[in-house]
Order: C-alpha cells, then structure tokens, then sequence
C-alpha cells in the first residue's frame, strides 16, 4: 500500500496539471468539486491567480468547497446565476478505462454531478489508487446513492431484491445478492445528512461492468436523487502516480 504522503503528493501532482492546463486565462465560469484532492487545486489556483480570467466566478459543489474557496479569495456563484460553465473540476473515489467514475465518498454527489454537467468540459483529478480497468476493483465501500429521507428503507429494500426480481440491470454488476447501507456520521450521532438533506446509501455491487444500465435502474427508484455514477461526463483524467509524476488519460 502506498504511504499516506506519496498519496497526497499524487494527488497535489494530479491537481497541480489540471489545474494549470485547463484553467486558462479563457475560463470565466468554473466549477469546483469537493474532497481531499480538490484543496489541491483550489491551492493551485490560488498560486496561479495573476494568469486567471479577472472576472473569474467559481461554482462550489459542496459547503466545503465554497468555505475554501471563499477563504482563498475567489468570488463564489451559483447555477442561477451561470448556469452554463467552461469547465469543472473534481475528485473521483475510482475512474474506470472510459473514464466512467464513481463519486460521493464524501457524499457531494447529487451537487458535483449538476454542477459537471453544467460544464463544457469536466475534468477528473486523482491520485493512483483510483485508476482501475472496472469500477469497483478498487473502491470497495459502494456506490454511494443520495436518497430522500422518507425513502431510504424502501430504497434499501429494492436494491437488495434486484437479484431476485427480474433484474433489470443483470449483467450489469457481478455481486449474487447486492448490499445497502445507511451511511452514519463519525462525528454526530445518526446518519450523514448531505449539503440538499437527504441520506446516502452505499450499496455494494461487486465489479461495476456496465455503469450506465445500473445508473438506470438505479435512478428509476422512487427516492432516489442521485447516483454517484457519472457515465460518459469526464473528457480527461490526470492521475498523479507513486514517482511524483501525472499521467493524463482520455476516454477510450
Ligand atoms: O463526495 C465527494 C466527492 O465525490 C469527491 O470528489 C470524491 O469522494 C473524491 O474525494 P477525494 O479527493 O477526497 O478522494
């Protein structure tokens, strides 16, 4: 296993690129993910900020990150005021060969992928633990699901009779019988509740071979919010690798 700095530093190096070839003097609207990696390039674009757009406006995904990038200075907006952005950037929990990824280990999911699809362009920044052939060789704790209160249990339930009803989504996932949980804080008692008041759950489906089929089946749930499956979204990937260098990938 890698040790916990070589895995910042892959991160920080993955950052760093991205930020520096994508956010150009051009980009005037920017959207910003949440998660460890992203304080990278908030940090980065803090450094780089003489050669930024003057009128630049970020578009946070989460209250993390719009805290942060409030701190650092940036003027902060939103959808209703620009809904249409050139370019956004964001973390990913694992990025599989067509650079489908799954998103919301830090339960910010729902946000980030309307803010990504407001963009022109979204790109993934991570470190290499997250870079796998099919999702879910690497990122064992689920898909993390944003749900509506009321509707968790019957969620839960009808994602742990998928296998035994007429599987809409067979072939799709390799786990026999798929699991959900309620994801719970670490810091207050009870469950997570996300930046738009909903609860997440994490449901397990083993190797993840064809995202979008799961994402419909997963998304046609009454209930359900959103997925943090994002199919198709990212036009590049950089990974900052164990040597201190980036790899960039697009989607094949
Ligand atoms: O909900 C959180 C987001 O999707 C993050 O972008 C993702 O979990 C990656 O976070 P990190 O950069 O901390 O690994």
């Amino acid at each position: 296993m890698a040790s916990p700095s070589l895995v910042e530093s892959a991160k920080l190096q993955a950052a760093c690129q991205a930020v520096d070839n994508h956010v150009t003097p051009g980009v005037r609207r920017l959207g910003v993910g949440s998660g460890s990696t992203i304080v990278y390039a908030i940090e980065r674009l803090k450094e780089n900020r003489n050669d930024l757009h003057p009128d630049l406006v970020c578009i946070p995904t989460s209250f993390q990150s719009r805290m942060l990038l409030i701190e650092a200075g940036f003027r902060v907006g939103d959808l209703d005021e620009f809904p249409e952005l050139d370019l956004a950037i964001d973390g990913a929990d694992e990025i599989d060969a067509q650079l489908n990824a799954i998103k919301g280990g830090g339960a910010a999911h729902l946000r980030e992928k309307v803010v990504a699809a407001a963009a022109r362009s979204f790109i993934l920044i991570a470190d290499h633990r997250k870079d796998s052939k099919t999702l879910g060789e690497q990122w064992k704790k689920g898909i993390p699901i944003e749900v509506i209160p009321f509707a968790y249990n019957t969620v839960k339930a009808k994602i742990e009779q998928l296998a035994d009803s007429t599987d809409l989504a067979k072939g799709a996932y390799s786990a026999p019988a798929p699991r959900a949980h309620l994801r719970m804080a670490t810091a207050k008692a009870g469950p997570v509740v996300t930046d738009s008041g909903n609860l997440i759950l994490d449901a397990d489906f083993g190797l993840i071979r064809d995202p979008l089929k799961l994402l419909g089946v997963l998304k046609m749930l009454p209930g359900v919010v959103e997925v943090g499956l994002f199919c198709g979204m990212a036009n590049k990937a950089y990974f900052g690798l164990a040597d201190g260098s980036t790899t960039c990938r697009m989607p094949c």
